[in-house]
């Protein structure tokens, strides 16, 4: 799904006039759940009461075991259940009363089962929702096929093909395309990418957090799979049985501080493994050791070794990029520092996650790796500042 080239048209549709759908395109609404509960007719509590807040523009994932009343949840918020109790706000304005039919087209909803009706093409199904939105033929060929290409399907080829003729991960993508058709302020995703075996789902969900850049929905996503939820997920709701919310947090503090022992068994035992790959590397976690040129005088780098105190130093090139290290043995003599340089720099972007930057350390094996900004040198990261960063992100704390 590369979405960037229709990134405009997605975010400010024309409207349509007099669809009768004013208030259903455009802008991201918030969701807020208030004392929102659900009995079913056999006594059974789907949902206890819930106070929650999905804020707009964000994803936010709900996950627990089976049973645990995510997909009543979810199902409350675009009423295919009714709720019980309490009220649902999108956007401010309480829906839980409105015409269930037109609170619908205003609501963005994919499923495990792709849900595609199997019996119309692939373009019909996608438009689906402009076409209950009275928008002519012509404009909805325009959007059906802009919104194809953008979840990576070729108009041309899969346009008229039906369901069955799609693979699972393009079934998928039709899906997506359809939720997104009339430009909905919301998005229910209930389990959309279990249907798909791994790899392809991990490359849904890269698809998915690109286009979400793009268009950013408030997302509300179903999933019982941890990883997946600290991979897309801004922020995650782990319920437990009975339909109890038991932390609602973005992934580093659901991870790095689990509110109680359910949470802390539900994102397992390797949960600090799991955070690292949702921590950004921070400038201020970074050490600095001397940075020399590769054209300065050996003699002149040992003196600032010395002045510093420190072990070694990073070698830049002209353009400033790190291209290996001196250690303080080497930096004396006559020559320049670039004939005693270690050859070898590895380099991760200040925008990788800490995850990135340990991969890149264990794999150069050089026990430290120099953080860039594009091209500009902005210190480095050892094993002993990698574990202060992870810390600081979870307690708050200033890295040591
Ligand atoms: N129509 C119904 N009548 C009675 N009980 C129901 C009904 N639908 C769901 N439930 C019950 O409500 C609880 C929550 O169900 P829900 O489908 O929301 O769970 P879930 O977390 O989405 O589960 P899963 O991960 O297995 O899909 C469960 O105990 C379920 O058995």
């Amino acid at each position: 799904m590369d979405a960037t080239a229709d990134a405009p048209s997605l975010r400010t549709p024309a409207r349509a006039p007099g669809s009768g759908a004013e208030g259903a395109e455009g802008a991201a609404q918030e969701i807020r759940l208030d004392g929102v509960s659900k009995v079913y007719a056999d006594g059974t509590v789907g949902v206890a009461e819930l106070d929650l807040t999905f804020a707009a523009g964000e994803l936010s994932v709900l996950v627990g075991p089976s049973g645990c009343g995510k997909t009543t949840t979810m199902k409350m918020i675009n009423r295919i259940i009714e709720p019980t109790t309490g009220r649902i706000l999108l956007g401010g304005e309480d829906v839980t009363r409105v015409d269930a039919d037109q609170l619908r087209r205003r609501i963005g909803y994919v499923i495990q089962s792709v849900g595609l009706f199997p019996h119309q093409t692939v373009r019909v199904n996608v438009g689906t929702v402009p076409r209950l939105l009275g928008w002519d033929r012509a404009r909805i060929r325009a959007r059906v096929d802009e919104l194809l290409a953008t979840v990576g399907l070729d108009p041309a080829v899969h346009g008229d093909r039906y369901p069955a003729q799609l693979s699972g991960g393009q079934r998928q993508r039709a899906g997506v395309a359809r939720a997104l058709a009339a430009d909905p302020a919301v998005l229910l995703m209930d389990e959309p990418f279990s249907a798909v075996d791994p790899v392809v789902r991990e490359r849904l969900q890269s698809e998915f957090l690109r286009l979400q850049e793009t268009v950013r929905k408030t997302i509300v996503f179903v999933t019982h799979d941890i990883e997946e939820a600290v991979r897309l997920g801004d922020r995650i709701a782990v319920m437990s049985t009975g339909g109890h919310v038991e932390q609602f947090a973005p992934p580093a503090e659901l991870l790095g501080r689990p509110a109680n022992d359910v949470v802390a068994d539900f994102v397992g035992a390797d949960r600090a493994l799991k955070r690292l790959a949702v921590t950004a590397i921070d400038p201020a976690d970074l050490e600095q050791p001397p940075v020399v040129r590769a054209t300065d005088g050996l003699a002149d780098a040992g003196a600032a070794l010395d002045r510093a105190g420190a072990g070694w130093a990073v070698v830049l090139d002209e353009a400033g990029r790190p291209t290996g290290w001196l250690p303080a043995g080497r930096a004396a003599g006559p020559g320049t520092v670039d004939s005693a340089t270690v050859r070898g720099a590895d380099t991760v972007s200040v925008r990788s996650s800490l995850r990135g930057a340990l991969a890149t350390m264990l794999q150069a094996d050089a026990g430290w790796v120099a953080v860039l900004d594009g091209d500009r040198h902005l210190g480095v990261l050892t094993p002993t500042s990698l574990h202060a960063a992870l810390r600081r992100s979870v307690d708050g704390r200033p890295p040591a």
